[in-house]
């Protein structure tokens, strides 16, 4: 298990509860970019280090629409990436508004596109305070279900899955990220606090039937086991829309506790991510040293 990066102090977190994801993905675009200068400008407790979008936050969310809305990215893990050539407009908007903030900023995620291989993602990118894009996580597990008479959903009709991990290093320490339906396999969070992850961010969009069984258990859930903050960005709730998203965007702190919450409508919510706060946790109840791993070595046998 890796120590923790060290850090000045804690990380002011936004998420942004988007609202009004039209099918008209230029409006997405200024919407989502005027919501994170919105988001940037504060709260009482002061400007934000971290902004959050949600989960498809360009397009309406369903099988049917990704491959109207992807983009081709041509990102290559490990190598510069020049905003300036990128073919995608989302990419760009992004990158300009982290800039325009001056904070960073986990770009939900948006259909991706690799022209090359012909395949279809469901991609969240994340910048630095000066646009750069730092990371980049291909949606690892699809969210393919089949609850009879309430919801059927598979992205693998269209989707592939990523192939990575995604950790990310900032001045206040590092960050894994997940998107939505990752939530559901604790191996990604318990891996990212072995390698010094202080948080898990997952932006998402559960709906109505799962989104109250299991939206606040999962994120308290992979908060707990990892004694790590958890945080999940959902879009706003829209009855018109084909998806009905859960809302409830929360920050859940490493002993459990949800220290900020919305309902369901757009909204953006603030709070803090402190890496005290984790190794408090963690001397309190020493889980994170008291795994038997010479019983249990390797959980996929
Ligand atoms: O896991 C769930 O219940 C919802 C997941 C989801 O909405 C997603 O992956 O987009």
């Amino acid at each position: 298990m890796s120590s923790l990066a060290p850090a000045s102090r804690a990380v002011r977190v936004a998420l942004v509860q988007l609202g009004n994801v039209t099918a008209d993905k230029s409006y997405n675009l200024q919407h989502a970019r005027d919501m994170v200068l919105k988001a940037a400008s504060g709260s009482a407790a002061g400007k934000p280090d971290l902004i959050v979008l949600p989960e498809c936050f360009n397009s309406p969310y369903g099988v049917s629409y990704f491959p109207t809305y992807a983009e081709d990215i041509g990102y290559t893990p490990g190598e510069p990436y020049d905003v300036e050539k990128s073919e995608s407009q989302s990419i760009k908007m992004l990158s300009s508004v982290a800039k325009e903030a001056g904070t960073w900023l986990i770009g939900g995620s948006v259909p991706e596109h690799d022209v090359a291989t012909k395949k279809y993602y469901n991609t969240a990118t994340v910048y630095s305070p000066n646009g750069e894009l730092v990371a980049y996580h291909r949606k690892l597990h699809l969210f393919d279900i089949d609850i009879p008479g309430k919801i059927r959903f598979k992205e693998s009709e269209v989707l592939t899955g990523g192939n990575a991990l995604t950790h990310f290093d900032t001045e206040f320490g590092r960050f894994g990220l997940g998107i939505c339906y990752d939530i559901r396999f604790p191996e990604m969070a318990m891996i990212a606090a072995r390698n010094g992850c202080i948080a898990m961010i997952y932006p998402g969009a559960f709906n109505m039937t799962t989104g109250p069984l299991h939206w606040e258990l999962l994120a308290r859930a992979r908060a707990t086991d990892n004694q790590i903050y958890v945080a999940v960005c959902s879009p706003a709730r829209d009855l018109t829309a084909t998806y009905h998203a859960w809302g409830h965007s929360s920050l859940v702190d490493p002993m459990g506790l949800v220290i900020s919450t919305t309902e369901v409508r757009e909204d953006i919510i603030y709070g803090e991510i402190d890496p005290k706060k984790v190794e408090e946790a963690r001397s309190a109840i020493p889980v994170t040293v008291q795994r038997r791993f010479d019983v249990y070595k390797n959980v996929a046998e």
